[in-house]
């Protein structure tokens, strides 16, 4: 509780500090440039804010940026230039285009992966610019000039000073909702899309709405630094919002801290600092002018991601106390859960599945079938087709034939977040969670169907309520499966084990009528295979139907009622453990010899 006290004392210093900067900066002698400068860099953090929520935390890489800032720009520009418009209705108005274009060029590209969506952002990019300094009406390369400044009821705040309180004011805003944010059921959801789709899929989220969402969201912010850089520069021309500035905001995330929202602020400052100061100094230094800070600026980029790959700000937090989550969910009220099947009941009926690769049939003809309140052993050599069968099932892989219902619907066919909706949850054979979010967290991110607060809702904050529900709903899982005294460890610090228990507690969150479990004792050791046969008799004594494929035969023996086994894809045998055992076919499949 020490650390998480300093820490809390330390945040409030900080946002103290940074709420006196606001006031006194202005009032202070300081020259003008540094206002300026400091003007600029509030300027550089909006569109950087969009990057550490789309790039550093969503894992999608956008060199667009600087292009969305570019259509506040113009759309201010030319609207109040051209017909008088108020500034303050062309913001909307440019948030409006801002937010169309990002919704249909972030609906096509964001369902490219891998290096084809930075490519695709660099394409868009480029057109963008290209357009920008072709349209006549856009005054072309020249751009638009005598945009006036910024006045409230008269008053004018486009001056170097008050400009800097409303810039700021944006830019703090904007950071203290996108902390708000990623603290918050929409904002775990964001944290799970970095590392591939599947297990975010696997829990229900919608993945492609959730990355155009963040696409939106940093455009927006881009947009709104377009505003007032039109008002501040009172001119606008196509250079600032080309290709170059597009990387130059990305390394400004990635030097401060991509996956941190006071990176960005870091990362602006650091390099708009940095850039103007090598400028003055390096033409001193070596007696020459000509474009060297671009060289030493490379050099120190280079530097930075050697060392610091993470970034400064990350640098600095991880010398921070760590903050512990206050647990403050003892007296919420439980999540409403679905009815569950009463014992006995058909859950899962798997029906002549069949599943090729090319010319290998992996899964030829597997048919069974799984009753409430019983544990189903898939089991076989390796390369049997477990896995491949395990995935048919939960969605992950697409079925060449054959059907399979739960709870007599047809779910064959369903993306996996729909089969997850219909109450299936699942673990993974490679374990998959977030391993910079705490245990709890992680576990929180199983109820996500469960919960219903958006993304506005956690920037006002008036998602607590519900969020005191989800962390009791994993803390109680937590405990089920003997994890209760981790709850706000880092779920990258566990052990195997543990972190397949985790996986196992997170697929509870969802309140499942079945549960499948791909080789949950693969790298546990003795106590924890021990741990994990007592956890799942408890929950079979509950009621949980469970598939279970593993390999360690001591554990499917001791826990299973029924045991499926495949070979070579096909289904070999089914019946109870001791039926199994004593079979010479299973004997001979194991031991590699012809039956
Ligand atoms: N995506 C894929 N593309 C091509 N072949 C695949 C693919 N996935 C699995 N296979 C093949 O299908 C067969 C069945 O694999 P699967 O992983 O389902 O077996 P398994 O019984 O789970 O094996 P293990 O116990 O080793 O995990 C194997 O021959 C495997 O090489």
């Amino acid at each position: 509780m020490a650390s998480s006290s300093s820490k809390f004392s330390l945040r409030a210093a900080g946002l103290g500090l940074l709420l006196a900067a606001l006031v006194l900066i202005p009032l202070l002698p300081l020259p003008d440039f540094w206002i300026i400068q400091l003007n600029y860099i509030g300027l550089y953090s909006l569109p950087v804010l969009g990057l550490v929520l789309l790039t550093g935390v969503g894992g999608l890489t956008s060199f667009g940026q600087a292009a969305f800032v570019g259509i506040g720009a113009y759309t201010t520009a030319y609207l109040t230039v051209n017909t008088g418009l108020s500034p303050w209705l062309t913001l909307f108005i440019g948030l409006g285009i801002t937010s169309l274009s990002a919704l249909v060029i972030g609906s096509i590209t964001l369902r490219m992966s891998g290096h084809y969506l930075p490519l695709a952002t660099i394409a868009w990019a480029l057109s963008l610019y290209y357009l920008m300094g072709n349209l006549e009406a856009l005054g072309k390369y020249d751009g638009i000039l005598g945009v006036k400044g910024l006045s409230l009821f008269g008053w004018d705040i486009g001056q170097r000073r008050v400009f800097f309180v409303l810039t700021w004011l944006i830019v703090l805003l904007a950071a203290f909702a996108l902390v708000r944010l990623l603290d918050s059921r929409t904002g775990r959801a964001i944290r799970a899309l970095k590392n591939g789709s599947q297990m975010a899929e696997a829990m229900g989220i919608d993945t492609l709405r959730h990355k155009v969402g963040i696409f939106v969201l940093a455009a927006l912010l881009a947009s709104v630094s377009g505003w007032l850089f039109a008002h501040f520069q009172r001119t606008v021309n196509p250079s600032p919002f080309g290709l170059k500035m597009g990387i130059e905001y990305l390394f400004m995330a990635v030097i401060g801290g991509a996956a941190h929202v006071w990176g960005a602020l870091t990362g602006s400052a650091l390099t708009k600092v940095l850039e103007d100061q090598l400028q003055v100094l390096l033409p001193k230094l070596i007696g020459t002018s000509g474009s060297y800070e671009i060289i030493v600026f490379g050099i120190v980029i280079v530097l930075v991601l050697k060392y610091l790959p993470d970034g400064l700000w990350d640098f600095i937090d991880r010398r921070l106390p760590r903050r512990q989550r206050a647990v403050d969910w003892q007296q919420a009220a439980a999540l409403p859960g679905t009815p569950q099947p009463a014992h006995g009941e058909l859950v899962l009926e798997v029906e002549a599945i069949r599943k090729q690769f090319g010319g290998l049939v992996a899964v030829n003809d597997i048919s069974f079938q799984i009753r409430a309140g019983q544990i189903v052993g898939l089991i076989g050599p390796n390369g049997a087709g477990k896995s491949t069968t395990f995935n048919l099932i939960t969605g992950l892989l697409s079925l060449s034939g054959g059907g399979v219902r739960f709870r007599g619907e047809t779910i064959s066919g369903l993306p996996s977040r729909q089969i997850a909706r219909r109450g299936i949850s699942h673990t993974f054979q490679h374990v998959k969670m977030i391993p910079d979010m705490t245990v709890l967290e992680n576990v929180a991110l199983g109820a996500h169907l469960r919960g219903h607060r958006g993304a506005l809702s956690a920037m006002l904050r008036l998602d607590r309520a519900e969020e005191q529900q989800l962390f009791k709903e994993a803390q109680r899982q937590l405990e089920r499966v003997g994890l209760g005294d981790a709850l706000h460890e880092l779920a990258g610090n566990l052990a195997m084990g543990p972190q397949r228990l985790l996986e196992i507690a997170r697929a509870l969150c969802g309140n499942p009528a079945l549960l499948l479990l791909d080789e949950p004792a693969a790298g546990l050791r003795h106590k924890e295979k021990e741990a994990l046969a007592g956890v799942l008799r408890q929950l079979r004594s509950e009621g949980m139907s469970i598939l279970l494929v593993e390999h360690d035969m001591g554990l499917v023996m001791d826990v299973c009622d029924r045991l499926v086994v495949m070979e070579f894809g096909t289904h070999l045998m089914e019946g109870t453990p001791a039926e199994v055992q004593q079979s010479p076919q299973v004997r001979a499949a194991y031991l590699g010899t012809e039956h």
